[in-house]
């Protein structure tokens, strides 16, 4: 069944979170009073389709639909979540709230992306508070997992849990911030980190491309993978985080940083630090730095998801979650892959490369393999096959962005021989690239050539008769 968010203020984040819920089949109703919504929405939405599709090795649900709505209640009517994203004024967010509690569904819950107030702040004289918490995300929303999910003591679990739930059904890692404080957790660490860099320029230490170069050629890249406590754990030697404490902890005692001192924000400080900014930007418009951060964060993301580790980690689980599964009783060629190219698959010539040919028919021989019961339980058990040989014929180019889909089709199956023919397509349907691959059944622990388990073989036996049945496929071209 399909479901309703409703999107109450659809500018930076409002339209991140929308572009979260469509791409992952949600249809959404938006409420935003500004008459150039449509189009900064629009651009939110361009960017995150091109994204975040690929996070993933394959296609994500069918998108949901998008309706502009004239009045707060209209949108929220119907509606299973509703996400409060207006601007940062806690008497604007509380006329927003009554509007909400007119028309709200009692089992609807309602995020606020509130970057600082407390949940019980803004739930102070509403008539639904218990369905109100904190979601707090991160820009761009499409993209970036975290969300704070904050609630108060009004909040039954039964709301907690199901916001939870749903969060992570859309790809996201809702962090439980079990006592409610200002600003949460992450904007605290943002916070001071801002302030420290203010410092610096105000005091003509560096410039604002110096600090940023202090943090992405260096503690950025750890935080991305690993926070801030394990990376001092491991910064401690051996012996761990509590010799990382003792040598370093007479330090924050030391006048490192200003803590809570903010420099005024005079028009000389904020003209220098526009100028600096400006300078940094080199001539780049905000349009191409996002596509420049979207692009860096899909490549790391993607690094992660191959060691399946933090936020990669997620994305593997959240994966699971729609990928299609196959059936090997069928007379077509199965559908061994569909999916975006990824921007880390091109290479210098502004196309995919080569090497990437490769991955996705050795993934659409995993998939054919799962499909006649040599999976990873049967794998587990000490058997699997080894490619020993590969032809791919590249056809036409393919970029980052495109849809392509894979269609396999069983040549041979014979005792311990497996040939399977790859055919990668375009999504107008276009041939872009053939493969045809010979598998040799192995045992894991000889690692040598073995006859298939007598299951593996039957169903083998079965996709082959209704294989063979197909027109030769190294006849078929476009
Ligand atoms: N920009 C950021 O980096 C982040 C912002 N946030 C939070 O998200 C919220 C929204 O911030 P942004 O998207 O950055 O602001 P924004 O200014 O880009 O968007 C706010 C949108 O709300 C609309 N709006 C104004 N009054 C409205 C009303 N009565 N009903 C419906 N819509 C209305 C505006 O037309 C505008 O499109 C704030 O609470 C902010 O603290 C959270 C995380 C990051
Ligand atoms: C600057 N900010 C407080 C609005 C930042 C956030 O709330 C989170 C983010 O995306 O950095």
């Amino acid at each position: 069944m399909t479901k309703t968010a409703a999107i109450i203020g659809g500018g930076v984040i409002g339209g991140g979170w929308l572009a979260r819920f469509v791409l992952n089949g949600w249809d959404v109703r938006v409420f935003d009073p500004d008459p150039e919504a449509a189009r900064k929405i629009d651009a939110v939405l361009a960017n995150a389709r091109r994204a975040l599709p690929m996070l993933y090795d394959t296609a994500l649900p069918t998108e949901g639909s998008i309706t502009f709505c004239d009045t707060i209640g209209d949108a929220v009517t119907g509606a299973s979540w509703v996400q409060e994203s207006v601007p940062e004024r806690l008497e604007m967010k509380h006329a927003v709230y009554q509007e909400i509690a007119k028309s709200v569904d009692s089992a609807a819950i309602i995020g606020s992306s509130t970057s600082g107030f407390k949940p019980s702040e803004l739930q102070d004289g509403m008539d639904c508070a218990a369905q109100l918490v904190v979601t707090h995300p991160f820009n761009p929303v499409y993209l970036l997992p975290l969300i704070e999910l904050v609630p108060s003591a009004k909040n039954p679990t039964e709301i907690v849990d199901r916001a939870k739930t749903i969060l992570a059904s859309l790809g996201l890692f809702p962090l439980h911030v079990r006592k409610e404080i200002d600003a949460h957790i992450a904007d605290r660490f943002l916070e001071a980190v801002w302030r420290e860099g203010l410092w610096l320029i105000n005091d003509g230490i560096a410039t604002t491309e110096e600090i940023d170069n202090a943090i992405r050629y260096g503690f950025g890249l750890r935080w991305a993978q690993m926070g801030l406590f394990e990376t001092y754990r491991i910064a401690g030697g051996e012996a761990g985080m509590k010799h990382f404490i003792a040598q370093f902890g007479p330090c924050l005692k030391w006048p490192w940083t200003k803590l809570m001192d903010v420099p005024e924000l005079t028009d000389e400080l904020v003209n220098t630090i526009g100028a600096q900014s400006d300078d940094q930007a080199d001539g780049k418009s905000i349009r191409e730095l996002e596509r420049l951060r979207d692009d860096n964060l899909v490549a790391m993301m993607r690094a992660l998801k191959g060691q399946d580790s933090a936020a990669g980690a997620l994305i593997n689980t959240h994966e699971k979650s729609f990928r299609p599964t196959i059936d090997s009783n069928v007379s077509a060629p199965v559908i061994t892959a569909n999916r975006i190219v990824p921007v880390d698959w091109t290479d210098y010539n502004g196309h995919m490369n080569e090497s990437r040919y490769g991955q996705v028919f050795s993934d659409a021989a995993d998939m054919m393999m799962s499909a006649v019961g040599a999976d990873e339980t049967y794998i587990a058990n000490g058997n699997s096959f080894f490619t020993v040989d590969i032809h791919i014929q590249f056809i036409k180019e393919t970029h980052a962005g495109d849809t392509i889909s894979v269609q396999s089709q069983l040549l041979e199956a014979r005792g311990k021989k497996l040939r399977l023919h790859h055919r990668m397509l375009a999504a107008d349907g276009t041939l872009l690239a053939t493969g045809e691959q010979l598998l040799i059944h192995v045992s894991l622990e000889t690692r040598r050539a073995c006859e298939p388990q007598p299951e593996l073989a039957a169903n083998l036996a079965t996709m082959a008769a209704a294989h063979a049945a197909l027109p030769d496929p190294k006849q078929t071209r476009g």
